[in-house]
């Protein structure tokens, strides 16, 4: 027979303490919390066991919303929309469209978070960039498929400016970015700018996240437009809708058609 205290250990957590009739989130009664936080203050009171001071929950809540959606070229949204339209129901569409987001697209932040960190460590930012490309790598959290300055960029780092002038946040890992983009575009004719995941990265940081939570930050965030996308595509009925429009065919590149003897 297991022992109860086997039992009461198997699952024991700091996060939610339930009970018949009770339910405690970090120890606070959610009653309490219904109607009094907002949703980014909860997010940051789940992760991080207590809740944020009115900037931290500000920046957080700046860097959530910025991330929501970047319509239907980018991969996790379009990946989203296809799915929704095979009947496989909004929760699979939203795993789908969620899966997407790794190294490369939409999860780079974690990455470029490490890099943050060396800076900010230390390291110096054109020595980084250097290490980067005798390896032909991509720093993690610049660049951009079509924005020559991603939008999302400016609005973000100015509320990191101000909350670090004000004493709110270290401003390290700005710096720290800023150094990095600046090395990159140094002596080349186009400038390899800051995207959406390098800008969160760097509130990500700024409110000491680790690298890890930073990736799933932004699926937290990224989650709301797949969401309506996918609901969106649902709605309007369309089925088994393809990558690209039924007129237009992928290109073949292999053996010319043959026959068996
Ligand atoms: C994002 C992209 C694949 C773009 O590639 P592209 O194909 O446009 O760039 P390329 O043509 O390969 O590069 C042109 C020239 O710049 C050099 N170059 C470029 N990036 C460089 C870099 N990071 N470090 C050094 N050098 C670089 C390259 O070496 C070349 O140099 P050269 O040959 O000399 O001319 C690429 O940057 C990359 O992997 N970044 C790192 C990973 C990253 O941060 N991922 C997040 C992207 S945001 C996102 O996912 C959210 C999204 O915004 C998505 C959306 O919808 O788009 C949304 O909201 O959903």
């Amino acid at each position: 027979m297991i022992a109860e205290r086997a039992i009461t250990d198997w699952w024991s957590t700091a996060v939610s303490e339930i009970h018949p009739g009770e339910i405690r989130l970090r120890g606070y009664p959610v009653e309490e919390l219904i109607g009094r936080v907002t949703f980014a203050e909860q997010i940051w009171l789940m992760l991080r066991g207590d809740l944020p001071t009115p900037v931290q929950g500000r920046l957080l809540e700046a860097a959530l919303v910025a991330a929501v959606d970047h319509g239907p070229q980018a991969p996790s949204i379009a990946a989203a929309r296809m799915a929704a339209t095979c009947g496989v129901g909004l929760n699979s569409a939203v795993a789908t469209g969620v899966g997407l987001l790794g190294d490369v697209h939409g999860g780079a932040g974690q990455q470029c978070m490490e890099v943050l960190r060396r800076v900010v460590d230390g390291e110096e930012a054109p020595a980084i960039v250097a290490e980067y490309r005798a390896h032909r790598a991509y720093i993690p959290g610049f660049g951009h498929r079509f924005h020559p300055r991603d939008p999302r960029r400016d609005p973000l780092l100015h509320l990191v400016r101000t909350a670090a002038d004000a004493g709110e946040v270290p401003g390290d890992a700005l710096r720290a970015g800023l150094e990095l983009e600046a090395a990159l575009a140094d002596g080349r004719d186009r400038p390899v700018p800051m995207n959406i995941d390098g800008a969160t990265a760097i509130i990500y940081a700024e409110l000491g996240f680790p690298a890890q939570l930073g990736r799933g930050l932004f699926v937290l965030s990224r989650s709301v437009g797949i969401l309506a996308h996918a609901w969106e595509e649902t709605e309007g009925g369309a089925r088994i809708k393809g990558p690209i429009p039924r007129p237009l065919l992928a290109g073949y590149h292999g053996t010319p058609e043959r026959h068996l003897e």
